[in-house]
């Protein structure tokens, strides 16, 4: 079968680019098509198309840090993706830039004698208004409630309720709803507790709550609704990007996403990765 590749390279970064463009003449040569980004296209000589349609390619590869690889997995849904990691932490992209064409190379040439792509999958949440029709683009990271902004005088009294029964009331800087994914990341600033990605769990965090309640791990079909009062302003926040503007009272749920995210190619080792976040 001919494979499908779309790249996406971090902005205005350019060994991501230089790289990008050693995967598209290395792709290409083992006879895959290969595609890259708006804006890396103006870096390299090379057929560009926005990220949002590579959701019909057989993989993606993501080159950056993280946060890159929280966009793509945004704009492509449940397209297999693959992380380089070109970032500082790089929980979620687990290839070494010097082995990047070689193992992409190798997972193209799977796909095309196989027709399938081995892959893991990572769920993410799904937020929508309670009072008012809206939905968030799934978070593989988590879902943040919080008030006008962090800090002093922006909180908010934020109820947490989990399947319908009331968790924990307080006023706040706000509250966090988590994947095993996202569990290094916002999650743990906030002194919520680390999960194994191979645990299937949703984490309920408070932020800097008035009269807190300890950090609460649920099984993943759980349904959590914040309630937001006190303030005249809230905000629903999904992967730190994807945002919702709030008038409390408001009420948000979160549920599990339909989609989880496809992630390829080996695995980043969960406790190795821990040194790297301190
Ligand atoms: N105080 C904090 O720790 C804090 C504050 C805001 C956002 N964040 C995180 O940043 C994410 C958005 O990333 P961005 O790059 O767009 O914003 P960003 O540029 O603010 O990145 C924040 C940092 O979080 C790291 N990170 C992201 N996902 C991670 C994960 N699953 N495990 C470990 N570290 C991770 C990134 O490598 C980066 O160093 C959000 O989903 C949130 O988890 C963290
Ligand atoms: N090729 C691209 N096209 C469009 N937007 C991009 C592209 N690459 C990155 N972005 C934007 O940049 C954001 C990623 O942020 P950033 O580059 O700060 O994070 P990162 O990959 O985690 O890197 P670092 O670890 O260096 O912070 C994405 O959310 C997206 O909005």
């Amino acid at each position: 079968m001919d494979v499908a590749v779309g790249i996406v390279a971090q902005r205005d970064n350019e060994r991501a680019q230089d790289l990008a463009a050693a995967l598209v003449d290395a792709l290409e040569g083992a006879g895959a098509s290969a595609v890259v980004d708006e804006a890396t296209g103006e870096a390299i000589a090379a057929t560009a198309v926005p990220v949002g349609s590579m959701g019909d390619r057989d993989l993606v590869v993501s080159i950056g840090g993280d946060g890159t690889l929280l966009f793509v997995a945004r704009e492509v849904g449940p397209t297999p993706i693959m992380g380089v990691n070109l970032g500082e932490v790089g929980f979620l992209n687990a290839v070494a830039p010097e082995n990047a064409v070689d193992v992409v190379t190798d997972i193209v040439a799977d796909i095309a004698r196989t027709g399938r792509v081995e892959g893991r999958e990572l769920a993410r949440l799904r937020a929508t208004g309670v009072d008012e029709d809206w939905t968030l683009a799934p978070a593989l990271n988590e879902i943040v409630v919080h008030g006008r902004r962090r800090g002093h005088g922006g909180g908010a009294t934020i109820e947490v309720r989990v399947d319908g029964q009331s968790y924990a009331e307080s006023h706040a800087d706000g509250v966090l709803v988590a994947t095993p994914t996202g569990s290094t990341a916002y999650n743990l600033s906030e002194g919520g507790p680390l999960v194994h990605p191979a645990t299937d769990a949703v984490i309920v965090t408070q932020m800097a709550a008035a009269e807190s309640m300890p950090p609460l791990v649920v099984e993943p079909d759980t349904e959590i609704s914040l309630t937001v009062t006190g303030a005249d302003t809230a905000y629903a926040i999904s992967d730190g990007r994807n945002r919702r503007r709030l008038e409390p009272p408001a009420t948000v749920s979160v549920t599990p996403a339909a989609d989880p995210v496809t992630l390829v190619g080996p695995r980043a080792n969960f406790f190795d990765g821990l040194d790297k976040l301190e």
